[in-house]
Protein backbone atom coordinates (compact mmCIF):
# COMPACT_ATOMS: atom_id res chain seq x y z
CA UNK A 1 0.00 0.00 0.00
CA UNK A 2 3.19 2.61 1.18
CA UNK A 3 3.91 1.92 -2.82
CA UNK A 4 0.57 2.80 -4.54
CA UNK A 5 0.42 6.13 -1.60
CA UNK A 6 3.62 7.30 -2.90
CA UNK A 7 2.27 6.61 -6.51
CA UNK A 8 -0.41 8.94 -6.16
CA UNK A 9 1.32 11.72 -3.90
CA UNK A 10 3.54 11.37 -7.48
CA UNK A 11 0.75 11.96 -9.48
CA UNK A 12 -0.39 15.12 -8.60
CA UNK A 13 -2.35 17.39 -11.24
CA UNK A 14 -3.17 13.77 -13.17
CA UNK A 15 -4.98 12.06 -10.14
CA UNK A 16 -8.51 13.28 -11.38
CA UNK A 17 -7.85 11.68 -14.80
CA UNK A 18 -6.57 8.26 -13.89
CA UNK A 19 -9.59 8.19 -11.22
CA UNK A 20 -12.21 9.10 -14.40
CA UNK A 21 -10.00 6.14 -16.11
CA UNK A 22 -10.67 3.46 -13.68
CA UNK A 23 -14.31 4.40 -12.97
CA UNK A 24 -14.98 3.73 -16.90
CA UNK A 25 -13.24 0.75 -16.37
CA UNK A 26 -15.93 -0.31 -13.91
CA UNK A 27 -18.70 0.65 -16.47
CA UNK A 28 -17.52 -1.34 -19.30
CA UNK A 29 -17.08 -4.44 -16.93
CA UNK A 30 -20.47 -4.17 -15.54
CA UNK A 31 -21.62 -3.49 -19.27
CA UNK A 32 -20.22 -7.20 -19.93
CA UNK A 33 -22.62 -8.73 -17.44
CA UNK A 34 -25.30 -6.85 -19.27
CA UNK A 35 -25.18 -8.69 -22.33
CA UNK A 36 -25.55 -12.33 -20.69
CA UNK A 37 -28.35 -10.84 -18.75
CA UNK A 38 -30.32 -9.87 -21.79
CA UNK A 39 -29.26 -13.26 -23.16
CA UNK A 40 -31.12 -15.12 -20.50
CA UNK A 41 -34.66 -12.78 -21.19
CA UNK A 42 -33.92 -13.53 -24.61
CA UNK A 43 -33.71 -17.63 -23.98
CA UNK A 44 -36.78 -17.24 -21.23
CA UNK A 45 -38.91 -14.75 -22.74
CA UNK A 46 -38.47 -15.12 -26.86
CA UNK A 47 -36.96 -18.73 -27.39
CA UNK A 48 -38.81 -20.85 -25.13
CA UNK A 49 -42.05 -19.43 -25.07
CA UNK A 50 -41.50 -18.85 -29.32
CA UNK A 51 -42.33 -15.29 -28.71
CA UNK A 52 -40.91 -12.71 -30.78
CA UNK A 53 -41.73 -9.53 -29.90
CA UNK A 54 -38.88 -8.79 -27.23
CA UNK A 55 -36.45 -10.10 -30.26
CA UNK A 56 -35.89 -6.85 -32.06
CA UNK A 57 -35.17 -4.93 -28.73
CA UNK A 58 -33.19 -7.44 -26.75
CA UNK A 59 -31.10 -7.28 -29.70
CA UNK A 60 -31.60 -3.79 -30.33
CA UNK A 61 -29.77 -3.18 -26.58
CA UNK A 62 -27.14 -5.43 -26.73
CA UNK A 63 -26.05 -3.88 -30.16
CA UNK A 64 -26.08 -0.37 -28.08
CA UNK A 65 -24.72 -1.87 -25.05
CA UNK A 66 -21.76 -3.40 -26.80
CA UNK A 67 -21.31 -0.23 -28.57
CA UNK A 68 -21.27 2.38 -26.19
CA UNK A 69 -19.09 -0.11 -23.94
CA UNK A 70 -16.14 -0.45 -26.93
CA UNK A 71 -16.47 3.65 -27.31
CA UNK A 72 -15.84 3.79 -23.54
CA UNK A 73 -13.46 1.19 -23.51
CA UNK A 74 -11.53 3.49 -26.31
CA UNK A 75 -11.68 6.29 -24.28
CA UNK A 76 -10.36 4.53 -20.84
CA UNK A 77 -7.17 3.56 -22.59
CA UNK A 78 -6.53 6.73 -24.44
CA UNK A 79 -7.04 8.15 -20.72
CA UNK A 80 -4.84 6.10 -19.02
CA UNK A 81 -1.99 6.15 -22.27
CA UNK A 82 -1.72 10.06 -21.91
CA UNK A 83 -1.77 10.13 -18.28
CA UNK A 84 0.82 7.69 -17.89
CA UNK A 85 3.12 9.71 -20.00
CA UNK A 86 3.01 12.09 -18.78
CA UNK A 87 2.91 11.28 -15.39
CA UNK A 88 6.19 9.67 -16.02
CA UNK A 89 7.60 12.89 -17.72
CA UNK A 90 7.05 14.71 -14.60
CA UNK A 91 8.63 12.03 -12.24
CA UNK A 92 11.43 11.70 -15.12
CA UNK A 93 11.86 15.19 -14.52
CA UNK A 94 11.75 15.31 -10.72
CA UNK A 95 14.18 12.02 -10.75
CA UNK A 96 16.47 14.33 -12.99
CA UNK A 97 16.39 17.35 -10.90
CA UNK A 98 17.41 15.04 -7.83
CA UNK A 99 20.57 13.65 -9.74
CA UNK A 100 21.39 17.34 -10.96
CA UNK A 101 21.23 18.42 -7.63
CA UNK A 102 22.93 15.54 -5.76
CA UNK A 103 26.50 15.60 -4.64
CA UNK A 104 29.18 14.07 -6.57
CA UNK A 105 30.30 11.36 -4.41
CA UNK A 106 26.45 10.24 -4.27
CA UNK A 107 26.70 10.18 -8.37
CA UNK A 108 30.19 8.11 -7.90
CA UNK A 109 28.77 5.61 -4.96
CA UNK A 110 25.44 5.22 -7.44
CA UNK A 111 27.12 4.00 -10.81
CA UNK A 112 25.84 5.43 -13.84
CA UNK A 113 24.71 2.43 -15.37
CA UNK A 114 22.50 2.37 -12.22
CA UNK A 115 20.86 5.74 -12.32
CA UNK A 116 20.33 5.26 -16.20
CA UNK A 117 18.84 1.58 -15.68
CA UNK A 118 16.56 3.41 -12.70
CA UNK A 119 15.59 6.19 -15.01
CA UNK A 120 14.69 4.43 -18.16
CA UNK A 121 13.63 0.96 -16.87
CA UNK A 122 12.19 1.04 -14.07
CA UNK A 123 10.49 4.20 -15.08
CA UNK A 124 8.84 2.76 -17.91
CA UNK A 125 7.43 -0.36 -15.58
CA UNK A 126 6.01 2.10 -13.19
CA UNK A 127 4.45 3.49 -16.21
CA UNK A 128 2.99 0.22 -17.11
CA UNK A 129 1.80 -0.32 -13.51
CA UNK A 130 -0.33 2.74 -14.22
CA UNK A 131 -1.76 2.49 -17.98
CA UNK A 132 -2.30 -1.74 -17.40
CA UNK A 133 -2.05 -3.44 -14.46
CA UNK A 134 -4.23 -0.54 -12.97
CA UNK A 135 -7.02 -1.12 -14.82
CA UNK A 136 -6.96 -4.71 -15.29
CA UNK A 137 -6.88 -5.04 -11.62
CA UNK A 138 -9.91 -2.73 -11.27
CA UNK A 139 -10.81 -4.36 -14.52
CA UNK A 140 -11.33 -8.00 -13.00
CA UNK A 141 -12.51 -7.36 -9.14
CA UNK A 142 -15.41 -5.25 -11.10
CA UNK A 143 -16.11 -7.96 -13.33
CA UNK A 144 -16.11 -10.73 -10.73
CA UNK A 145 -18.02 -8.34 -8.10
CA UNK A 146 -20.60 -7.72 -11.43
CA UNK A 147 -20.85 -11.24 -12.48
CA UNK A 148 -21.07 -12.90 -8.88
CA UNK A 149 -23.57 -10.28 -7.66
CA UNK A 150 -25.75 -11.03 -10.64
CA UNK A 151 -25.34 -14.58 -10.32
CA UNK A 152 -26.58 -14.43 -6.37
CA UNK A 153 -29.91 -12.97 -8.29
CA UNK A 154 -30.17 -15.73 -10.42
CA UNK A 155 -29.17 -18.48 -8.39
CA UNK A 156 -27.45 -18.12 -5.26
CA UNK A 157 -26.56 -21.67 -4.00
CA UNK A 158 -24.92 -22.71 -7.54
CA UNK A 159 -23.11 -19.22 -7.20
CA UNK A 160 -21.60 -19.92 -3.92
CA UNK A 161 -20.47 -23.59 -5.01
CA UNK A 162 -18.78 -22.23 -8.14
CA UNK A 163 -17.11 -19.53 -5.37
CA UNK A 164 -15.59 -22.37 -2.30
CA UNK A 165 -12.70 -22.36 -4.71
CA UNK A 166 -11.40 -19.04 -3.84
CA UNK A 167 -9.93 -20.17 -0.57
CA UNK A 168 -7.08 -21.87 -2.79
CA UNK A 169 -6.82 -18.86 -4.41
CA UNK A 170 -5.67 -16.86 -2.11
CA UNK A 171 -3.59 -19.35 -0.09
CA UNK A 172 -1.95 -20.02 -3.63
CA UNK A 173 -1.96 -15.92 -4.24
CA UNK A 174 0.57 -15.18 -1.39
CA UNK A 175 2.93 -18.15 -1.93
CA UNK A 176 3.50 -16.33 -4.76
CA UNK A 177 3.75 -13.39 -3.69
CA UNK A 178 6.31 -14.07 -1.06
CA UNK A 179 8.63 -16.60 -3.74
CA UNK A 180 8.52 -13.88 -6.72
CA UNK A 181 9.06 -10.53 -4.65
CA UNK A 182 12.25 -10.63 -4.24
CA UNK A 183 13.06 -12.46 -7.51
CA UNK A 184 11.89 -9.09 -9.30
CA UNK A 185 14.31 -7.06 -6.61
CA UNK A 186 17.32 -9.58 -8.32
CA UNK A 187 16.31 -9.33 -11.86
CA UNK A 188 16.59 -5.34 -11.95
CA UNK A 189 19.98 -5.67 -9.62
CA UNK A 190 21.10 -8.05 -12.80
CA UNK A 191 19.94 -5.31 -14.81
CA UNK A 192 21.45 -2.45 -13.90
CA UNK A 193 25.07 -4.81 -13.28
CA UNK A 194 24.67 -5.32 -17.49
CA UNK A 195 24.46 -1.35 -17.87
CA UNK A 196 26.93 -0.73 -15.57
CA UNK A 197 29.52 -3.33 -18.01
CA UNK A 198 28.10 -1.82 -21.33
CA UNK A 199 28.49 1.64 -19.69
CA UNK A 200 32.18 0.99 -18.40
CA UNK A 201 33.21 -0.83 -22.07
CA UNK A 202 32.22 2.16 -23.59
CA UNK A 203 33.84 4.91 -21.46
CA UNK A 204 36.94 2.70 -20.70
CA UNK A 205 37.33 1.52 -24.69
CA UNK A 206 41.04 2.75 -25.49
CA UNK A 207 41.99 1.30 -22.06
CA UNK A 208 40.31 -2.02 -22.68
CA UNK A 209 41.89 -2.10 -26.07
CA UNK A 210 45.37 -0.60 -24.97
CA UNK A 211 45.77 -3.44 -22.46
CA UNK A 212 44.53 -6.31 -25.19
CA UNK A 213 41.16 -7.34 -22.58
CA UNK A 214 38.68 -7.35 -25.13
CA UNK A 215 38.27 -10.93 -24.64
CA UNK A 216 38.29 -10.42 -20.26
CA UNK A 217 35.61 -7.86 -21.17
CA UNK A 218 33.70 -9.78 -23.70
CA UNK A 219 33.78 -12.64 -20.72
CA UNK A 220 32.60 -9.96 -18.27
CA UNK A 221 29.40 -8.82 -20.59
CA UNK A 222 28.19 -12.29 -21.65
CA UNK A 223 28.58 -13.29 -17.78
CA UNK A 224 26.13 -10.41 -16.93
CA UNK A 225 24.21 -10.88 -19.95
CA UNK A 226 23.88 -14.51 -19.06
CA UNK A 227 23.07 -13.60 -15.50
CA UNK A 228 20.36 -11.57 -16.13
CA UNK A 229 18.78 -13.94 -18.85
CA UNK A 230 18.83 -16.47 -16.30
CA UNK A 231 17.03 -14.58 -14.00
CA UNK A 232 14.49 -13.76 -15.85
CA UNK A 233 14.06 -17.19 -17.04
CA UNK A 234 13.48 -18.20 -13.54
CA UNK A 235 10.95 -15.45 -12.73
CA UNK A 236 8.95 -16.94 -16.04
CA UNK A 237 9.13 -20.53 -14.56
CA UNK A 238 8.20 -19.14 -11.15
CA UNK A 239 5.07 -17.56 -12.73
CA UNK A 240 4.13 -20.80 -15.23
CA UNK A 241 4.14 -23.30 -12.38
CA UNK A 242 1.53 -21.01 -10.19
CA UNK A 243 -0.52 -20.45 -13.63
CA UNK A 244 -1.06 -24.21 -14.36
CA UNK A 245 -2.43 -24.43 -10.63
CA UNK A 246 -4.46 -21.33 -11.00
CA UNK A 247 -5.75 -22.07 -14.83
CA UNK A 248 -7.38 -25.48 -13.19
CA UNK A 249 -8.94 -23.96 -10.38
CA UNK A 250 -10.31 -21.16 -13.01
CA UNK A 251 -11.48 -24.76 -15.12
CA UNK A 252 -13.08 -25.78 -12.08
CA UNK A 253 -15.69 -23.57 -12.12
CA UNK A 254 -16.85 -24.73 -15.19
CA UNK A 255 -17.21 -28.40 -13.82
CA UNK A 256 -18.88 -27.38 -10.95
CA UNK A 257 -21.23 -25.03 -13.26
CA UNK A 258 -22.47 -27.97 -15.51
CA UNK A 259 -22.70 -30.54 -12.61
CA UNK A 260 -24.40 -28.51 -10.00
CA UNK A 261 -26.29 -26.46 -12.67
CA UNK A 262 -27.29 -29.28 -14.59
CA UNK A 263 -28.63 -31.11 -11.34
CA UNK A 264 -30.13 -28.25 -10.56
CA UNK A 265 -32.32 -27.95 -13.97
CA UNK A 266 -32.73 -31.78 -13.52
CA UNK A 267 -34.67 -31.32 -10.36
CA UNK A 268 -36.08 -28.15 -11.94
CA UNK A 269 -34.87 -25.51 -9.17
CA UNK A 270 -32.98 -23.99 -12.33
CA UNK A 271 -34.59 -22.39 -15.89
CA UNK A 272 -32.43 -22.69 -18.96
CA UNK A 273 -32.27 -19.22 -19.44
CA UNK A 274 -30.55 -19.21 -16.14
CA UNK A 275 -28.40 -22.21 -17.13
CA UNK A 276 -27.12 -19.78 -20.38
CA UNK A 277 -26.58 -17.18 -18.25
CA UNK A 278 -24.50 -18.99 -15.93
CA UNK A 279 -22.30 -20.30 -18.64
CA UNK A 280 -21.89 -17.21 -20.31
CA UNK A 281 -20.71 -15.62 -17.20
CA UNK A 282 -17.99 -18.69 -15.69
CA UNK A 283 -15.50 -17.07 -17.55
CA UNK A 284 -16.83 -13.73 -15.37
CA UNK A 285 -15.21 -15.15 -12.60
CA UNK A 286 -12.71 -17.83 -13.99
CA UNK A 287 -10.96 -14.94 -15.80
CA UNK A 288 -10.05 -12.64 -13.00
CA UNK A 289 -8.95 -15.49 -10.80
CA UNK A 290 -6.95 -17.18 -13.65
CA UNK A 291 -5.09 -13.70 -14.25
CA UNK A 292 -4.58 -12.94 -10.88
CA UNK A 293 -1.10 -14.46 -11.24
CA UNK A 294 -0.24 -11.79 -13.94
CA UNK A 295 -1.44 -9.06 -11.93
CA UNK A 296 0.34 -10.51 -8.91
CA UNK A 297 3.53 -10.68 -11.01
CA UNK A 298 3.01 -7.06 -12.66
CA UNK A 299 2.31 -5.72 -8.52
CA UNK A 300 5.50 -7.41 -7.34
CA UNK A 301 7.50 -5.75 -10.49
CA UNK A 302 6.24 -2.27 -9.50
CA UNK A 303 6.84 -2.49 -5.96
CA UNK A 304 10.61 -3.54 -6.90
CA UNK A 305 10.66 -0.86 -9.65
CA UNK A 306 9.10 2.05 -7.55
CA UNK A 307 11.19 0.87 -4.08
CA UNK A 308 14.12 1.99 -6.67
CA UNK A 309 13.20 5.23 -7.65
CA UNK A 310 11.98 6.24 -3.72
CA UNK A 311 15.68 5.77 -2.98
CA UNK A 312 17.17 8.08 -5.29
CA UNK A 313 13.82 10.15 -4.50
CA UNK A 314 14.85 9.92 -0.80
CA UNK A 315 18.71 10.35 -0.81
CA UNK A 316 19.71 12.93 1.43
CA UNK A 317 21.50 15.74 -0.24
CA UNK A 318 25.06 16.45 1.25
CA UNK A 319 24.98 19.64 0.02
CA UNK A 320 22.18 21.80 0.63
CA UNK A 321 20.76 25.28 0.56
CA UNK A 322 20.56 27.26 3.93
CA UNK A 323 16.76 28.81 4.25
CA UNK A 324 17.35 32.39 3.84
CA UNK A 325 20.80 32.29 2.11
CA UNK A 326 21.40 35.23 0.47
CA UNK A 327 21.81 35.77 -3.53
CA UNK A 328 24.55 38.05 -4.11
CA UNK A 329 24.32 39.87 -7.81
CA UNK A 330 26.80 38.90 -10.25
CA UNK A 331 30.52 40.80 -10.06
CA UNK A 332 29.87 41.61 -6.81
CA UNK A 333 32.30 39.07 -5.13
CA UNK A 334 35.32 40.61 -4.11
CA UNK A 335 37.14 37.49 -3.84
CA UNK A 336 38.49 37.52 0.03
CA UNK A 337 38.96 34.04 0.53
CA UNK A 338 39.29 32.07 4.08
CA UNK A 339 39.20 28.73 5.74
CA UNK A 340 39.14 28.50 9.28
CA UNK A 341 39.57 25.12 10.87
CA UNK A 342 38.39 23.00 7.83
CA UNK A 343 38.12 19.54 8.37
CA UNK A 344 36.74 16.46 6.72
CA UNK A 345 36.31 12.82 6.97
CA UNK A 346 34.96 10.23 4.25
CA UNK A 347 34.29 6.86 5.04
CA UNK A 348 35.68 6.81 8.32
CA UNK A 349 38.96 8.25 7.05
CA UNK A 350 40.42 11.83 7.86
CA UNK A 351 40.95 13.83 4.71
CA UNK A 352 41.39 17.28 5.89
CA UNK A 353 42.53 18.10 8.96
CA UNK A 354 42.53 21.26 10.52
CA UNK A 355 43.25 23.50 7.24
CA UNK A 356 43.39 27.39 8.02
CA UNK A 357 44.88 30.38 5.77
CA UNK A 358 43.71 33.28 4.34
CA UNK A 359 44.11 35.55 0.87
CA UNK A 360 43.06 38.66 0.11
CA UNK A 361 41.04 39.58 -2.92
CA UNK A 362 42.85 39.75 -6.48
CA UNK A 363 45.83 37.91 -4.73
CA UNK A 364 47.08 34.13 -6.14
CA UNK A 365 47.41 31.14 -3.52
CA UNK A 366 49.73 28.38 -4.67
CA UNK A 367 48.69 24.59 -3.05
CA UNK A 368 50.91 21.85 -3.59
CA UNK A 369 50.95 18.49 -2.36
CA UNK A 370 51.89 14.69 -2.46
CA UNK A 371 49.08 12.69 -4.09
CA UNK A 372 46.09 12.41 -2.58
CA UNK A 373 47.05 15.02 0.07
CA UNK A 374 42.92 16.32 0.15
CA UNK A 375 44.13 19.46 -2.53
CA UNK A 376 40.87 18.50 -5.20
CA UNK A 377 38.64 18.43 -2.27
CA UNK A 378 40.18 21.31 -0.32
CA UNK A 379 39.36 23.84 -3.56
CA UNK A 380 35.91 21.84 -4.56
CA UNK A 381 35.06 23.03 -1.02
CA UNK A 382 34.68 26.91 -2.64
CA UNK A 383 32.04 25.45 -4.86
CA UNK A 384 30.19 23.59 -2.44
CA UNK A 385 30.67 20.21 -4.18
CA UNK A 386 31.26 19.14 -0.75
CA UNK A 387 31.16 20.53 2.37
CA UNK A 388 33.93 20.39 4.97
CA UNK A 389 32.42 18.43 8.42
CA UNK A 390 33.92 21.19 10.51
CA UNK A 391 35.43 24.57 10.12
CA UNK A 392 34.30 27.27 7.69
CA UNK A 393 35.29 27.92 3.87
CA UNK A 394 34.34 31.75 3.64
CA UNK A 395 34.06 34.34 0.60
CA UNK A 396 33.91 38.14 1.64
CA UNK A 397 33.74 37.15 5.28
CA UNK A 398 30.73 35.15 4.98
CA UNK A 399 30.29 31.38 4.79
CA UNK A 400 29.79 29.82 1.40
CA UNK A 401 27.13 28.02 2.82
CA UNK A 402 25.15 31.31 3.41
CA UNK A 403 25.23 31.72 -0.38
CA UNK A 404 22.52 30.59 -2.95
CA UNK A 405 24.23 27.65 -4.75
CA UNK A 406 23.71 29.60 -8.19
CA UNK A 407 25.22 33.09 -6.96
CA UNK A 408 27.81 31.37 -5.65
CA UNK A 409 29.22 29.12 -8.48
CA UNK A 410 28.12 32.23 -10.72
CA UNK A 411 31.00 34.26 -9.46
CA UNK A 412 33.71 31.23 -9.30
CA UNK A 413 35.80 30.34 -12.05
CA UNK A 414 36.77 26.49 -11.75
CA UNK A 415 39.21 24.56 -14.35
CA UNK A 416 38.69 21.34 -12.70
CA UNK A 417 41.50 18.38 -12.19
CA UNK A 418 39.15 15.93 -14.55
CA UNK A 419 38.32 17.72 -17.79
CA UNK A 420 35.02 16.96 -18.66
CA UNK A 421 33.80 19.16 -22.08
CA UNK A 422 30.31 18.47 -23.61
CA UNK A 423 29.33 17.13 -27.27
CA UNK A 424 29.23 20.17 -28.70
CA UNK A 425 31.33 22.97 -30.45
CA UNK A 426 34.44 24.56 -28.80
CA UNK A 427 32.81 27.92 -28.93
CA UNK A 428 29.71 26.48 -26.72
CA UNK A 429 32.36 24.66 -24.57
CA UNK A 430 34.00 28.17 -23.79
CA UNK A 431 31.07 29.82 -23.42
CA UNK A 432 29.19 26.94 -21.19
CA UNK A 433 29.09 29.29 -18.41
CA UNK A 434 28.89 32.63 -19.83
CA UNK A 435 26.32 33.17 -22.04
CA UNK A 436 26.68 33.88 -25.28
CA UNK A 437 30.09 35.63 -26.00
CA UNK A 438 30.96 37.43 -29.39
CA UNK A 439 33.71 35.11 -31.31
CA UNK A 440 35.86 38.22 -30.76
CA UNK A 441 35.98 37.70 -27.01
CA UNK A 442 35.72 33.92 -27.76
CA UNK A 443 38.74 34.03 -29.16
CA UNK A 444 40.72 36.76 -26.82
CA UNK A 445 39.43 34.12 -23.87
CA UNK A 446 41.23 31.23 -25.96
CA UNK A 447 44.69 33.07 -26.91
CA UNK A 448 44.86 33.39 -23.08
CA UNK A 449 44.34 30.03 -22.46
CA UNK A 450 46.71 29.17 -25.05
CA UNK A 451 44.23 27.23 -26.99
CA UNK A 452 43.36 29.82 -29.93
CA UNK A 453 46.47 28.43 -32.43
CA UNK A 454 45.38 24.70 -32.25
CA UNK A 455 41.55 25.13 -32.72
CA UNK A 456 41.96 27.26 -35.10
CA UNK A 457 43.88 24.74 -36.83
CA UNK A 458 41.08 22.41 -36.50
CA UNK A 459 38.90 22.14 -40.01
CA UNK A 460 35.83 23.72 -38.72
CA UNK A 461 38.04 25.93 -36.42
CA UNK A 462 35.77 27.03 -33.19
CA UNK A 463 32.67 25.31 -34.65
CA UNK A 464 34.66 21.79 -34.40
CA UNK A 465 32.55 19.65 -32.45
CA UNK A 466 34.31 18.68 -29.55
CA UNK A 467 33.73 16.22 -26.55
CA UNK A 468 32.78 12.81 -25.84
CA UNK A 469 30.79 12.54 -29.62
CA UNK A 470 33.19 15.03 -31.18
CA UNK A 471 36.73 15.38 -32.58
CA UNK A 472 39.61 13.56 -30.25
CA UNK A 473 41.71 16.08 -28.06
CA UNK A 474 45.02 15.74 -26.21
CA UNK A 475 45.12 15.90 -22.32
CA UNK A 476 46.88 18.87 -22.87
CA UNK A 477 43.92 20.51 -25.27
CA UNK A 478 41.30 19.43 -23.33
CA UNK A 479 43.01 21.54 -20.11
CA UNK A 480 43.49 24.97 -22.38
CA UNK A 481 39.82 24.23 -23.06
CA UNK A 482 38.58 23.77 -19.94
CA UNK A 483 40.78 27.30 -18.63
CA UNK A 484 39.62 29.15 -21.43
CA UNK A 485 35.86 28.15 -19.89
CA UNK A 486 36.70 29.21 -16.84
CA UNK A 487 38.12 32.21 -17.84
CA UNK A 488 35.40 33.23 -19.57
CA UNK A 489 32.86 33.39 -17.28
CA UNK A 490 35.26 36.46 -16.18
CA UNK A 491 34.99 35.97 -12.20
CA UNK A 492 36.22 37.14 -8.92
CA UNK A 493 37.67 33.95 -7.84
CA UNK A 494 39.56 31.36 -10.04
CA UNK A 495 40.35 27.98 -9.14
CA UNK A 496 42.91 26.14 -11.56
CA UNK A 497 42.92 22.06 -9.97
CA UNK A 498 45.95 21.03 -11.47
CA UNK A 499 45.53 22.62 -15.67
CA UNK A 500 48.91 21.94 -16.44
CA UNK A 501 49.57 18.66 -15.67
CA UNK A 502 49.73 17.34 -19.28
CA UNK A 503 50.83 20.39 -21.11
CA UNK A 504 54.84 21.34 -21.79
CA UNK A 505 56.72 23.85 -19.72
CA UNK A 506 56.60 26.18 -22.81
CA UNK A 507 52.81 26.38 -22.73
CA UNK A 508 52.82 25.85 -18.81
CA UNK A 509 55.05 29.23 -18.67
CA UNK A 510 52.99 31.20 -21.64
CA UNK A 511 49.43 30.38 -19.33
CA UNK A 512 51.66 31.15 -16.76
CA UNK A 513 51.86 34.84 -18.12
CA UNK A 514 48.30 35.42 -19.14
CA UNK A 515 46.79 34.70 -15.80
CA UNK A 516 48.98 37.94 -14.61
CA UNK A 517 48.09 39.66 -17.43
CA UNK A 518 44.03 39.37 -17.02
CA UNK A 519 42.03 42.54 -17.78
CA UNK A 520 40.34 41.77 -14.27
CA UNK A 521 40.90 41.34 -10.51
CA UNK A 522 40.33 38.50 -9.52
CA UNK A 523 41.78 35.89 -6.28
CA UNK A 524 43.63 32.79 -7.85
CA UNK A 525 43.75 29.45 -6.34
CA UNK A 526 46.55 27.08 -7.74
CA UNK A 527 46.86 23.54 -7.32
CA UNK A 528 49.78 22.95 -9.43
CA UNK A 529 52.63 20.17 -9.56
CA UNK A 530 55.25 22.15 -10.98
CA UNK A 531 56.26 24.29 -8.23
CA UNK A 532 57.25 26.59 -11.30
CA UNK A 533 53.50 27.50 -11.98
CA UNK A 534 53.11 28.96 -8.24
CA UNK A 535 56.56 30.57 -7.26
CA UNK A 536 55.09 33.87 -7.57
CA UNK A 537 52.28 32.97 -5.59
CA UNK A 538 51.36 35.66 -2.70
CA UNK A 539 51.01 32.33 -0.57
CA UNK A 540 51.46 28.92 -0.82
CA UNK A 541 50.68 25.82 1.31
CA UNK A 542 52.07 22.63 1.44
CA UNK A 543 49.78 19.81 2.20
CA UNK A 544 50.72 16.56 3.59
CA UNK A 545 47.77 14.14 4.49
CA UNK A 546 45.39 16.29 4.68
CA UNK A 547 47.31 19.33 6.70
CA UNK A 548 48.98 21.83 5.69
CA UNK A 549 52.70 21.24 6.59
CA UNK A 550 54.63 24.22 5.38
CA UNK A 551 53.04 28.01 4.17
CA UNK A 552 54.78 31.27 3.18
CA UNK A 553 55.87 32.60 0.05
CA UNK A 554 58.56 31.12 -2.20
CA UNK A 555 61.39 32.82 -0.90
CA UNK A 556 60.81 31.80 2.93
CA UNK A 557 59.40 28.23 1.66
CA UNK A 558 62.57 27.86 0.38
CA UNK A 559 64.91 29.34 3.28
CA UNK A 560 63.20 26.89 5.12
CA UNK A 561 64.24 24.08 3.62
CA UNK A 562 61.24 21.86 4.06
CA UNK A 563 59.09 19.66 1.46
CA UNK A 564 58.54 22.68 -0.87
CA UNK A 565 62.37 22.92 -1.26
CA UNK A 566 62.74 19.59 -1.95
CA UNK A 567 60.17 19.24 -4.48
CA UNK A 568 61.78 22.71 -6.04
CA UNK A 569 65.16 21.11 -6.31
CA UNK A 570 64.33 17.80 -7.74
CA UNK A 571 62.06 19.64 -10.65
CA UNK A 572 65.34 21.77 -11.01
CA UNK A 573 67.76 18.84 -11.45
CA UNK A 574 65.02 17.00 -13.68
CA UNK A 575 64.95 19.86 -16.04
CA UNK A 576 68.73 20.58 -15.92
CA UNK A 577 69.05 17.26 -16.67
CA UNK A 578 66.71 17.67 -19.90
CA UNK A 579 68.76 20.49 -21.47
N1 LIG B 1 34.30 10.55 -3.15
C1 LIG B 1 35.26 10.17 -2.30
N2 LIG B 1 34.95 9.28 -1.33
C2 LIG B 1 35.90 8.86 -0.47
N3 LIG B 1 37.18 9.27 -0.50
C3 LIG B 1 37.54 10.15 -1.44
C4 LIG B 1 36.61 10.64 -2.39
N4 LIG B 1 37.23 11.51 -3.21
C5 LIG B 1 38.51 11.55 -2.79
N5 LIG B 1 38.70 10.74 -1.74
C6 LIG B 1 39.96 10.54 -1.00
O1 LIG B 1 40.33 11.77 -0.44
C7 LIG B 1 41.72 11.94 -0.53
C8 LIG B 1 42.04 13.29 -1.12
O2 LIG B 1 41.60 13.29 -2.45
P1 LIG B 1 41.95 14.51 -3.44
O3 LIG B 1 41.36 14.20 -4.75
O4 LIG B 1 41.55 15.78 -2.80
O5 LIG B 1 43.54 14.42 -3.50
P2 LIG B 1 44.55 15.34 -4.29
O6 LIG B 1 45.47 15.92 -3.31
O7 LIG B 1 43.82 16.27 -5.19
O8 LIG B 1 45.30 14.21 -5.15
P3 LIG B 1 45.96 14.33 -6.60
O9 LIG B 1 47.12 15.23 -6.50
O10 LIG B 1 46.36 12.92 -6.87
O11 LIG B 1 44.89 14.81 -7.50
C9 LIG B 1 42.28 10.78 -1.33
O12 LIG B 1 42.90 9.89 -0.43
C10 LIG B 1 41.08 10.13 -1.95
O13 LIG B 1 41.22 8.74 -1.97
Amino acid sequence: MTHLKWLWKHMGKKRPYLVAALFLSVVTSALLIVNPMLAQQLIDRVVIPQDTTLLLPLLGMMLVVQGVRLGLRYLMVMLLETNSQECMEGMRARMYDIIQNQSHRFLMKMRTGDLMTRMTSDLDLIRHSVAWTSYNVVDALSTFIAAFSFLMTVNWRLTLCMVTVAPFIFFLSSRFIRRIRPMHAIVRQKLTELSTVVQENIEGNRVVKAFARENFENDKFNAANRRFQKMNVDVAFTGAKFQPILDALGQMLWIITILVGGTFMIQGRMTSGAMIAFTSLVWAISNPLRNLGVLINDFQRFVTCSDRIIEVYDAPFEVEERIGAVTVPCGDIRGDVSFRGVSLELDDRIILDDVTFSIGAGKTVGILGSTGAGKTLLVSMLVRLIDPASGNVMIDGRDVRDYTLSSLRRGIGYAMQDVFLFSDTVTRNICYGSGNLDNEKVRSIAQAADANDFVCAMADGYGTIIGERGMGLSGGQKQRISLARALAKKPSILILDDITSAVDLETESYIHRSLEGLDWTCTKIIVAQRVSFIEEADLIIVLDHGRIVETGTHDSLLACGGYYKKIRDLQLSQAVGEI
